[in-house]
């Protein structure tokens, strides 16, 4: 039988029961009494009153009159449905949704709202939204969920679905205005899907805690004003009668007619304020007062440096508007970046326009921070600096000036990339090669990467930064993906320094197979420079868990054969372990190359180093930093400041020194251990060796004086080495890239990690295997699927470790196979999965 819909105007009462019911179109007039529609035939959801009816009509849009004696309070007008003719009721796929004439007479579009609710389960609901209230996405709103209230985010607006139930409605919005904007949005639900995490997890990347819960809040001070100042016979008496209060009105009057009551005295003048309040001469105001996290601080305004040629020139292209690809700026150290950087912001701000700076890790690049609020010292309000250190009040205040159009420059670390600014003119990531910028907790999107999306959404250019470009956003500017600008030189036309390669293969002769820390040359050189008067800084990149074996005679590490990369050493199966395919071999007594049974685990980590430093150089002044020692907040600030002011002679650090320094009176770099980063289970430990060592030599000779590296390693011969040596990174790039396309690694693949963690070591195991097993089923060709094995850090938190790496050159054909994998698959209650696409770390 065929079926006609009629459209129905459909009035319900405050129980949503239906009280009335009306046809629309005149020619099926007959069929509005409820006896000729077929209700058996009705598909009721909640808000979709569908009827069918057996005669065919033609719809209209007229409106109706509501039934005279329906008294109004009772009537809900709902909407009304037309499809076509079809054979099937059931297909709504081409319904057609009317906006009806309500009894007020306003027009009224139902709609619905996608609500993402707040709270662990990422539960996501539809709810109506009321007439006339002005949800849009990335609104913040109140909802019933089962018979209590709740919160959530709007993810998305659109027609009601078909539904069996009865929708409910919002209840009220939280904030007048979307905090999230809709760029973010897309970007949100864009991370959601490529990094396989739940939405809600983004969405808690995007919106800080503070700012999600309304219970933080503006942070308020009294003020007290004058309000009717008293004649002067009055105030005569005052002087006379309460002195107190007669000394409030004249300090008032002098400062402008308003102070702060806490300036005026705070509680000790508290009952005199009262009654002048009490004769009407002053109020009291509460006004809102900003929590500046850098209020301690002064910043002297600098102006622009003029350009160089090359410095002119990149600027020239970030600022053509004809340029839309992303920019990579490879400019080699001290070439004078952040100046470029800091002139194309202000050429976004003079266009009325905003900026988004991200750089590494804020707390480890204070000089760049400082840099940029001394060049917008004089508009320090438009400049907002979100780090990891704020506290909670002073993170809503910065997420706030942000959102309300103050805070026009934002700087921040990789979460800035969330910052909600409209009207974007420029997204600048500086020192783009940096791990920082990957998110190591879900959802573990790359900063970088989202920078780039972001000003492909908003139209607007992004540069990328760096003196040792990362491979991946190098090889995009070969394949002409990215654009691609150099600055060669060192802005203030200095040499870059000279880099010594010291074997300590020989070292270790001299000293009998001990490893030596200091080599004879290294100490040397620190006599000399320390006679001079000048600085010293000693790198040791110390890497905890994840240990390679190497012959100190003859410099030999274990690899595997498959994957060009080294075995790790693990305890508990006294075996050799390869992190990228499984691989296991047992753990040689001798050298398997030159047979010396000296073969050992690396390592001595920078409190080691301090000790030796101490007794080779008891006069020198020298500081530690590290991860241990830079606990204190500001604590690396404060120690720059003092090596900055030469209270310090000498400073032994990890990679927490190696960005971003420019102290001109350094003059010697160590690098005590090139090889402890080098022989990892990475095949990006090349890579970043690489990058060390450059950006570290880097901070040598960044004055007049002419500056010296020492890098000490076990193997001289290794092209990480010798390419930094030679300030040759064209040279190293074309070489690792070659490896890399060999062995498909990224730039070439996109490579991830799937995890199990679990109390219950078996269980981690087992599931892991299980996903193994269903990934492996139907899995696209492009997919290569490693073996399940433990983790190199086998057991962190109680929790056991298993892992397993996935490799393919479609990234989406990988995210997607392990999100349908991983939802058909949910895992026992008691293990934890996690998944890192694009993941930089195999830990
Ligand atoms: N056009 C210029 N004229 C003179 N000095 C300049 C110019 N541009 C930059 N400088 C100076 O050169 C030094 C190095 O510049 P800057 O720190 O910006 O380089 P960088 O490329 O960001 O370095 P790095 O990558 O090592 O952090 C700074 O002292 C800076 O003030
Ligand atoms: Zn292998």
């Amino acid at each position: 039988m065929v079926f006609f819909a009629v459209p129905v105007l459909v009035y319900t009462d405050s129980d949503q029961e239906i009280v009335a019911a009306d046809a629309l179109s005149e020619k099926t007039a007959a069929s509005a009494d409820m006896d000729t529609v077929d209700t058996s035939r009705c598909f009721i959801g909640d808000e979709m009153y569908f009827y069918v009816c057996k005669k065919p009509c033609t719809p209209s849009t007229e409106k109706t009159d509501l039934p005279a004696n329906t008294p109004e309070h009772r009537l809900t007008v709902r909407y009304f449905l037309i499809t076509r003719e079809t054979t099937n009721h059931t297909n709504l796929d081409e319904t057609i949704i009317l906006h009806l004439p309500t009894p007020h007479g306003k027009l009224a579009p139902v709609q619905s709202a996608r609500v993402l609710i707040d709270g662990p389960s990422e539960l996501v609901f539809d709810y109506l939204i009321p007439e006339g209230m002005p949800v849009v996405t990335g609104c913040r709103v109140r909802i019933p969920l089962r018979n209590r209230d709740s919160t959530g985010t709007v993810l998305d607006i659109g027609e009601p679905p078909q539904t069996s139930f009865r929708l409910r409605a919002i209840s009220s919005l939280i904030d007048p205005e979307p905090l999230i904007t809709p760029h973010l949005m897309k970007l949100g639900k864009w991370i959601a899907d490529y990094y396989v995490a739940p939405l809600e997890m983004v969405m808690r990347s995007l919106l800080p805690e503070s700012v999600r819960q309304d219970t933080h809040s503006e942070k308020t001070r009294k003020v007290v004003a004058i309000k009717n100042f008293p004649n002067d016979e009055t105030l005569a008496k005052l002087a006379k009668r309460a002195p107190k209060q007669h000394i409030i009105l004249t300090l008032l009057k002098s400062s402008g007619g308003q102070m702060a009551l806490k300036d005026l005295g705070g509680g000790s003048v508290s009952s005199s304020v009262k009654s002048l309040v009490k004769n009407d001469y002053v109020e009291m105001i509460s006004e809102a007062v900003r929590r500046d996290p850098d209020a301690d601080q002064e910043f002297l305004e600098s102006k622009p440096l003029p350009l160089n040629e090359e410095q002119a020139e990149a600027l020239k292209i970030i600022t053509d508007p004809e340029q839309t690809k992303p920019i990579l700026l490879h400019g080699v150290t001290g070439s004078g970046k952040t100046e470029v950087y800091l002139q194309a912001v202000q050429h976004a701000l003079d266009e009325g326009k905003t900026a988004i700076v991200l750089i590494p890790e804020i707390s480890l690049t204070p000089q760049t921070v400082q840099r940029f609020k001394s060049r917008f010292a004089a508009m320090q309000d438009q400049v907002a600096v979100l780090h990891s250190h704020l506290s909670q009040g002073e993170r809503f205040d910065e997420w706030h000036r942000i959102r309300n159009g103050q805070a026009r420059i934002v700087i921040g670390a990789r979460s800035a990339i969330f910052a909600p600014l409209t009207n974007l003119g420029i997204i600048i990531v500086d020192e783009e090669h940096e791990n920082t910028y990957k998110q190591e907790t879900a959802p573990r999107y790359h900063g970088r990467d989202i920078a780039v999306l972001r000003a492909h959404f908003e139209k607007c250019p992004v540069v990328l930064g760096s003196a040792t470009p990362s491979l991946e956003s190098f090889q995009n500017t070969q394949s002409g993906k990215y654009q691609l600008i150099r600055l060669t030189a060192r802005a203030d036309a200095q040499t870059m320094p000279i880099i010594r390669v010291l074997d300590m293969r020989i070292e270790a002769q001299k000293q009998k197979g001990r490893i030596a820390i200091l080599s004879d040359r290294l100490r040397a050189s620190m006599e000399k420079k320390l006679e001079n008067g000048e600085q010293i800084i000693l790198f040791l990149n110390r890497r905890g868990f994840a240990r390679s074996l190497q012959c100190p005679p003859c410099g030999h590490v274990c690899e595997c054969q498959h994957c060009a990369i080294p075995l790790t050493y693990h305890r508990t199966e006294e075996r050799l372990i390869c992190h990228m395919c499984g691989y296991q071999s047992i753990t040689p007594r001798k050298c398997p190359s030159c047979g010396d049974e000296a073969i050992r685990l690396q390592g001595y980590g920078t409190q080691k180093v301090e000790e030796v430093i101490q007794k080779v150089f008891p006069q020198a002044r020298m500081a530690r930093i590290d991860a241990d020692t830079m606990r204190r907040k500001n604590a690396l600030r404060d120690t720059l400041n003092k090596f900055k002011a030469h209270k310090i002679d000498i400073i032994i650090g990890t990679q927490m020194i190696a960005k971003g320094l420019h102290f001109p009176n350094v003059t010697l770099v160590g690098i005590l251990n090139a090889d402890l980063g080098l022989h990892v289970p990475d095949f990006r430990a090349g890579e970043r060796t690489f990058q060390l060592l450059t950006q570290v030599a880097g901070r040598a000779g960044r004055g007049e004086l002419e500056g010296e590296v020492i890098v000490q390693t076990f193997t001289p011969h290794s092209p990480s080495i010798q390419y930094a040596r030679h300030h040759d990174f064209d040279g190293y790039a074309e070489q690792e890239l070659q490896f890399r396309n060999q062995f498909l690694y990224p730039p070439f693949a996109h490579c991830a990690l799937l995890g199990t963690r679990s109390t219950h070591e078996r269980r981690a195991e087992f599931t892991l295997e299980n996903l193994h097993k269903r990934l492996s089923k139907d899995c696209p060709g492009q997919i290569e699927i490693g073996e399940v094995m433990p983790s190199p850090l086998a057991k962190a938190h109680g929790q056991f470790r298993y892992q397993l790496m996935l490799k393919s050159t479609s990234a989406r054909a990988l995210h997607q196979h392990v999100q349908r994998t991983l939802a058909a698959t949910p895992p026992p209650d008691d293990v934890t999965i996690v998944f890192d696409m694009d993941c930089l770390s195999f830990f």
